[in-house]
């Protein structure tokens, strides 16, 4: 190592210092001094959305998103200055942004995350490429619970379906033992390299701007980005399976606890997945007195939190199998040609993200997205089916959307869930068709959360009306709500007989008429 060996770390989704393997691999390699890098994608500030005219495009934020992503930012650069380091936030195309900063500070080594989906390994490929003689990229397995060596099956051979796969993982040695143990938050790190900026720069500065954004009042639940806001809320978590709270609710639509709520900094690498499953496996294992038997504990306390975990984990592992090797600059990911990119139906697509479809159970979801950055399992389920199978418009349109929208966002747990929605890829199913009259009857029978987010529906009566007021308006339309659904497959009038004596002639299954 000479005395000017400076490293660059290029952060994406990997926003923290607690088991973080970046920084290991930085104290092993002891540089003489270190970059932290993180590059908004170009497209960032590009807000409003428009229809994409290709799924590779990468999407602007919102700026609910850009709100998260910038608190996430800024603490994390405080956490950094606190060790000696700090952090450069820059905006543009990482595959020449990158190589002008390598350049320009002579750095011989830059660490990054081993890219997961398809996009972020070609770019990460390209930015290689562009990689001036003699600075090579390191890329580290980082942000799931297992790597590939820990894997108990060859990469390429990653089971069909999430059973498989989880059969796999949890038969012996079981995930506890499989897992490595989450590495500690470095307590130092090299100094920063002297001439380089610090903080957000000034292509970086609109996202600033974002502080302005307010998740809306009527939400549940008010997000904070960064590190630390991450551990208290996994520490509150798992007190309340210490003291026995927390019934397993993960169906309900509205409340600030009836699910972990840790999406959204396991989507930014604020929180570790493997901080998460070796806390809750060991609060657990606490948790067994002398009258509990542990098969009662199990049962009790949050063994669904590992099975999401390893939903997501199982998604990670999909999209890394599908996206181009590392060698490979040029390629992108392959997708199967029978679902070609259809844009045929806009209309019905900007109606559904709108939340003016005229279903108020869509409706309501669609506007609770967009307002506050979020959506119950359950609902994203719902508004998913009813925009592929009810509408029958292309997936990744709504992909998209939810991307833009999303605090959340992950693009292989996204895309994963979207194609298993739309009965494609790995683990399809033909049976994810909800009935949307059955499904608001069960979950939300007086029509309450409906009219949390679509008020102009408070004046129909508590019940289903409150889901078809199609029905109601045959007398008098409700000020504010489109008079007649887009869509009534005649399915769902066995769920509204009740309401009326005479059943709505359907409209014909699949028709549009926004
Ligand atoms: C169409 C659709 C799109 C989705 N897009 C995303 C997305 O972009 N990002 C995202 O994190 N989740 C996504 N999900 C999965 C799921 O809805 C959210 O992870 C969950 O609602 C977040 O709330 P929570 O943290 O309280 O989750 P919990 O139910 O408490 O689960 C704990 C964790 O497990 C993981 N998890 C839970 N459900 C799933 C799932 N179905 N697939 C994969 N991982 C899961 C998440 O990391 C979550 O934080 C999507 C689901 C659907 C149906």
């Amino acid at each position: 190592m000479n005395h000017t060996d400076t490293w660059l770390v290029w952060l994406h989704h990997d926003l923290r210092l607690d088991d973080n393997p970046l920084w290991q691999a930085v104290i092993d390699g002891a540089p003489t001094s270190l970059i932290v890098v993180h590059v908004l994608p170009e497209t960032t500030f590009l807000a409003p959305f428009s229809v994409p005219v290709d799924s590779k495009i990468p999407q602007p934020l919102s700026l609910g998103r850009q709100r998260f992503l910038l608190e996430s930012l800024e603490h994390l650069q405080q956490d950094l200055k606190a060790l000696g380091s700090d952090l450069w936030v820059t905006h543009g195309q990482a595959d020449r942004r990158l190589p002008e900063i390598i350049r320009a500070h002579h750095c011989s080594r830059v660490i990054t995350r081993q890219a997961v989906n398809g996009m972020e390994c070609t770019v990460q490929n390209s930015v290689e490429a562009a990689l001036p003689n003699g600075c090579t990229l390191e890329r580290v397995e980082t942000g799931q619970l297992l790597t590939a060596a820990e894997l108990p099956f060859a990469q390429s051979a990653l089971p069909t379906s999430f059973s498989a796969f989880r059969r796999e993982i949890e038969r012996t040695p079981q995930l506890a033992e499989r897992m490595a143990a989450p590495l500690p938050a470095p307590t130092s790190l090299p100094p920063w390299s002297s001439v380089a900026p610090r903080g957000f720069d000034d292509s970086a500065q609109p996202l600033c701007e974002a502080h302005g954004w307010q998740t809306d009042s009527r939400s549940d639940y008010h997000y904070l980005g960064g590190e630390q806001a991450a551990h208290e809320h996994l520490h509150r978590y798992l007190n309340q399976i210490r003291t026995g709270r927390n019934e397993t609710t993960r169906n309900a639509l509205a409340g600030a606890d009836f699910s972990t709520r840790l999406s959204p900094w396991l989507a930014l690498g604020s929180l570790s997945p493997r901080r998460v499953m070796a806390d809750l496996i060991t609060t657990q294992a606490s948790v067994i007195t002398p009258q509990t038997s542990p098969h009662e504990t199990s049962q009790a306390s949050h063994d669904w939190v590992r099975v999401e975990l390893l939903w997501r984990e199982y998604f990670q592992w999909h999209a890394r199998l599908m996206s181009p090797a590392p060698s490979d600059a040029t390629a992108t990911e392959a997708e199967p040609p029978q679902h070609a990119w259809v844009l045929s139906s806009a209309d019905t697509f900007a109606h559904w993200c709108q939340g003016t479809t005229g279903v108020p159970w869509i409706d309501a979801g669609m506007q609770e997205l967009a307002a506050t950055g979020w959506l119950s399992n359950r609902l994203r389920q719902h508004v998913a089916s009813f925009l592929v199978r009810d509408l029958k418009v292309d997936w990744r349109l709504g992909a998209a959307w939810f991307a833009y929208h999303l605090l959340d966002h992950d693009t292989a747990v996204n895309d994963g869930n979207w194609r298993h929605l739309a009965g494609i890829g790995c683990d399809s199913r033909d049976d994810r068709h909800f009935n949307m009259m059955k499904q608001a009857g069960q979950h939300d029978p007086q029509g309450t959360h409906v009219i949390r987010w679509l008020p102009a529906l408070a004046s129909l009566p508590p019940g289903m009306q409150r889901h078809a007021p199609w029905l109601s308006m045959m007398k008098a339309p409700v000020e504010g709500y489109p008079a007649q659904p887009c869509v009534h497959p005649e399915a769902w009038s066995a769920y509204l007989s009740g309401i009326t004596p005479r059943v709505v002639r359907p409209l014909r299954p699949g028709s549009f008429e926004c």
